[in-house]
């Protein structure tokens, strides 16, 4: 089958985060997760993963390959840590596997509303201040937070007073450890969201205090942006690092997964059924929108986010032409924040578009999350839909996230399982640069050519209007 096909391949070579095109400035942002272009074929075959009397899971490990930068790969995009690290045991042992599912978060009362954005505004990955400035990232998070909650708030009022995000990736990790179990692979799952509880401090020490022997961290964002999964493992990084148990614990990382079989199939399943509701399916446009990034996160940082979003986008479409569904499609990017240029074309603008061009039947495909949230049910489902039914467009669907859906859940129990032989621990040693930051004198002067900066740079008319964007 040519997607499928397709996708097995793409497991096996595409791995786009390729060090040697990354600019400097990456490399300091997330140097940990940089590595090579290399194929390695897929092992899982070669593994034997049995459970012993004691109900443990028991390991019987390949030799595993490295790169020339250090970096392990398996199967499916599976990176391991890449920078130090230090081989595990590759013979049979008892295991306790965890599971860490890695996410955004978001806030579940319109009270959690600003400290949330607090939270995403203080992320050096989110707002990424030049090295000088960092200093100023948490009282310009203050103060952005504090001017964007207003306008955040009515959107989660809008859907019913906070996140659903919580609930519904409490209720993946849930379905995650059945279908593991189904598959005889016995693990604890844990999520650990990134700007709201459970916090991945709190699951941290929930894994300590388990004794897990063995952790597969599985970002719950397809394609990988240093916004999102990028700074999840960032703050993994540094809390492992850190801490003698988890700096030997093997761990293993799927950075992204938006080429895996069952993830393509499980949305082209979900569009073809919304196809349906529609009075003349094979004239309805498929259009696929994403969240955005600022465009220097692709062109200036390397992020390989647009590239897999594409390809992500093209592996769907291959899957429904496969079926017989050759609809037209186009994809697009939503929830642009603050003054700078983000992807394009813009979803808003493109339903315009759309509209004056005489399309008439319109379903939209989130395609950068798996589980509804503000940006579904809000952004989507009610100021999109204005905006298209007012620019002519009389048929609007929309296709649900994936949440739990079975196919999609099992093909996520598959990755872990794929990444379970390829866990590395990591080294304790610090890098030059973290020897640099802790240098004193660096930071004083740091610190005093900033301030003045700073100082001249907040009373410019660009900054001014620039915060403006981050309110409207
Ligand atoms: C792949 C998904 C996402 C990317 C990439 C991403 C980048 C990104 N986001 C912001 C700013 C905001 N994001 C907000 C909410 C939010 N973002 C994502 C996903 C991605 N973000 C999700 C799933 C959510 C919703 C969580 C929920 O509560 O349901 C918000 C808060 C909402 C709002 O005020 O609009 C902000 C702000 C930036 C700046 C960025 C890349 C740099
Ligand atoms: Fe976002």
């Amino acid at each position: 089958m040519e997607a499928a096909a397709g996708s097995r391949v793409l497991a096996q070579m595409n791995f786009n985060q390729n060090s040697a095109s990354l600019r400097p400035q990456a490399k300091l942002i997330s140097s940990f997760f940089l590595t090579s272009k290399v194929s390695v074929p897929l092992h899982s075959n070669s593994n034997e993963i049995k459970n012993t009397a004691a109900g443990r899971l028991s390991l019987r490990l390949p030799a595993q390959r490295k790169d020339f930068l250090g970096s392990t790969f398996c199967s499916a995009g599976v990176w391991t840590y890449s920078e130090d690290a230090i081989e595990s045991d590759s013979h049979t042992a008892d295991e306790k596997i965890g599971v860490m599912l890695l996410n955004l978060g978001g806030p579940e009362t319109l009270h959690d509303v600003q400290p949330f954005l607090f939270n995403l505004f203080a992320d050096p990955d989110i707002i990424r201040l030049p090295r000088l400035f960092r200093f100023l990232q948490r009282p310009l998070a203050q103060l952005i937070s504090v001017l964007r909650a207003p306008k955040s708030k009515e959107g989660y009022a809008a859907i019913g007073g906070g996140s659903p995000l919580r609930k519904i990736t409490d209720e993946q990790a849930h379905a995650l450890k059945l279908a593991l179990e189904a598959k005889e692979v016995p693990a604890k799952v844990y999520v650990a969201m990134r700007y709201w509880h459970p916090f991945t401090e709190e699951a941290v020490r929930q894994i300590k205090r388990d004794r897990i022997t063995r952790l597969v961290v599985l970002p719950l964002y397809p394609q990988y942006s240093i916004s999102t999964s990028g700074s999840s493992i960032r703050v993994l990084h540094n809390m492992f690092r850190d801490d003698a148990y988890l700096s030997r614990l093997p761990v293993a990382i799927i950075k992204s997964w938006y080429q895996r079989e069952g993830y393509i199939k499980s949305m082209a399943d979900l569009i073809e059924k919304e196809l349906q509701m529609f009075p003349n399916p094979q004239e309805a446009m498929i259009f696929f929108s994403a969240h955005g990034v600022p465009v220097s996160y692709v062109e200036d940082a390397g992020d390989p986010y647009k590239d897999q979003m594409e390809e992500c986008v093209s592996l769907i479409m291959q899957e429904l032409k496969y079926r017989g569904i050759s609809n037209n499609h186009t994809l697009a990017y939503q929830s642009r924040v603050g003054p700078v240029q983000w992807l394009k074309p813009y979803t808003d603008e493109v339903l315009v578009e759309l509209g004056q061009q005489g399309v008439k039947s319109l379903l939209a495909v989130p395609v950068s999350f798996v589980s509804e949230h503000i940006e579904t049910l809000e952004e989507i489902d009610m100021e999109y839909k204005e905006l298209a039914l007012q620019s002519g467009i009389i048929n609007w669907g929309r296709v649900p996230a994936l949440n739990c859906t079975p196919s999609f859940i099992t093909d996520l129990a598959d990755a872990v399982i794929e990444a379970v032989p390829s866990a590395m621990a990591i080294s304790t040693s610090n890098t030059a640069s973290e020897e640099a930051e802790n240098d004193l004198f660096a930071y004083a002067v740091k610190m005093f050519f900033g301030s003045i900066l700073a100082f001249i740079l907040l009373f410019s008319p660009k900054v001014i209007s620039a915060f403006r964007n981050y309110i409207l």
